[in-house]
């Protein structure tokens, strides 16, 4: 990742010299002489760090007022701090309104270095610290080694690399935050942030405010300012999750930032330029909303650069012990109990069930399984322990009554009879009592549904 250093300094040849020891450090260096120029440098190119001069001529603020500019606005961008005719008390009240450090002109370039370099080495510990707690909390591998999970893992190790634009789809909860986290990890912006943005859960009014950030001012004229997604993604990535769900307007914004690279806050004026590589995902069948007229096609272009694709749970059910195996320890981990076993016919209900909610399913109901299932310490956990809308699939075993044993005593009218009764009780609790989905599930009309429960016997009051 290349560095912007900015130096701020009423003295040309200063900058100069300045400059040129930076560049040969392999910074990218950038040049003000007074605070407007500083400000608006700042606000637009966002630096890793800036060299300040206490005096500054020609210059509606000086150094100390530029610094409390900067740690008003951007709290974590570090400042070194110069003067030609320092004084302690000026150094010791720069540091107290949060500069890195403090040199006297004229200094030694390689105690300026050194200074330099860990102060942009300690700032970005500190983001990178930032964003490991709050990306602790999110998985970002993938779990699986069924056939469609690594086909997608092969070509997310191509893109990953590349930098290209990515479009991910597939269904709610299957994963494709997961497959946005490991693109950003996998790429060379890695060093950089993962800012994941869900248009569908923003207020379309915020939703602008939210990714370009707001600029305003106050009665005496100050500036205020808040950035948005793009900023704090600069350097990294960006998610759009539920792209399809960003109003017209917006869409056409986005357009013009990914063309360009810049923008300008809400409110604003200046034009803030960012690097960052933009992966959308949604849920959607985007080409049916262009043809609805409710997605931008130029849009879809250009974020469908590399489709990945990702699928539902019932497409890959193989992966679904590793699954189990890997929430089961996290859950146990995060709840501070044993992890507990699952008896083969509670394996068999999870494995056989629709997962309408895929993986963010599969995830809750080994949380509830742990925290909610009789028992205690790690007993294990049987098919009838299941919660209500999943049951156990696997009648013959976890009703008892129905055993192998018993169908095999009886007539074959007799075990049909009693196989399908217990088969068609198991299904109904799978789906919560639900007739249609039981029906829709086991292929039968609901009206022959209905006449074999009466038949059978079986009622569907749950109560
Ligand atoms: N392959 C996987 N390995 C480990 N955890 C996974 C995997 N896929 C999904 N998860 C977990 O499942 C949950 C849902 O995943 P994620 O948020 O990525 O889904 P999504 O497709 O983006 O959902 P939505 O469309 O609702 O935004 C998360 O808790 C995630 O950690």
């Amino acid at each position: 990742m290349t560095r912007e250093i900015l130096i701020i300094d009423d003295e040309a040849d200063i900058r100069m010299a300045l400059s040129g020891i930076l560049e040969d450090e392999g910074y990218i260096v950038r040049e003000a002489a007074n605070s407007q120029e500083a400000l608006a440098t700042i606000h637009a190119r966002r630096p890793s760090l800036v060299v300040l001069d206490i005096w500054l001529n020609n210059s509606e603020l000086d150094g100390i007022g530029i610094l409390e500019a900067i740690k008003h606005d951007y709290n974590d961008l570090p400042v070194v701090m110069m003067s030609g005719h320092g004084t302690i008390e000026t150094a010791v009240s720069a540091i107290k309104i949060g500069a890195f450090d403090f040199v006297e002109k004229p200094f030694k370039s390689d105690r300026l270095l050194l200074i330099i370099n860990r102060a942009i080495e300690l700032s970005e510990l500190r983001r990178e610290n930032e964003r490991l707690k709050v990306s602790a909390a999110v998985q970002s591998s993938l779990i699986g080694n069924s056939a469609p999970v690594v086909q997608l893992q092969q070509a997310l190790d191509k893109v990953a690399p590349t930098g290209s634009r990515v479009l991910i789809t597939g269904p709610a909860g299957a994963g494709k935050e997961v497959v946005a986290r490991q693109l950003h990890q996998q790429s060379t912006r890695s060093n950089g942030a993962f800012v994941a943005l869900n248009c569908a859960t923003m207020h379309p009014d915020r939703l602008e405010s939210e990714l370009f950030g707001t600029e305003s001012k106050d009665e005496d004229g100050e500036t205020s300012i808040r950035i948005g997604t793009f900023e704090q993604a600069h350097g990294g990535t960006l998610l759009l999750d539920e792209v399809a769900d960003m109003p017209l307007e917006t869409q056409g914004k986005i357009v013009r930032v990914l063309q360009e690279q810049s923008f300008t806050r809400v409110g604003g004026d200046v034009e803030v330029e960012v690097d960052v590589r933009v992966i959308a995902s949604t849920n959607k069948d985007l080409q049916a909303l262009i043809a609805a007229g409710e997605f931008r096609e130029d849009l879809f272009y250009r974020l469908n650069v590399v489709p990945l694709v990702v699928p539902a749970l019932v497409d890959r059910r193989d992966d679904i012990p590793d699954l189990i195996e890997y929430f089961m320890d996290l859950s146990a981990k995060t709840n501070g109990i044993p992890a507990r076993p699952l008896a083969q016919d509670a394996m068999a209900s999870l494995q056989a069930y629709e997962w309408p909610g895929n993986v963010r399913q599969l995830r809750n109901v080994i949380d509830w399984l742990l925290i909610m299932a009789p028992g205690e310490g790690d007993e294990v956990i049987s098919a009838e322990m299941m919660p209500p809308d999943i049951g156990s699939i696997s009648p013959s075993v976890s009703s008892g009554s129905a055993g192998q044993e018993d169908l095999m005593s009886l007539s074959l009218r007799d075990a049909r009879e009693l196989f399908e009764k217990r088969y068609l009780e198991a299904q109904i609790m799978r789906f919560g009592g639900n007739i249609s989905k039981t029906s829709t599930f086991i292929g039968m009309e609901r009206s022959a549904l209905h006449r074999k429960l009466r038949t059978l016997g079986i009622s569907t009051d749950r109560n």
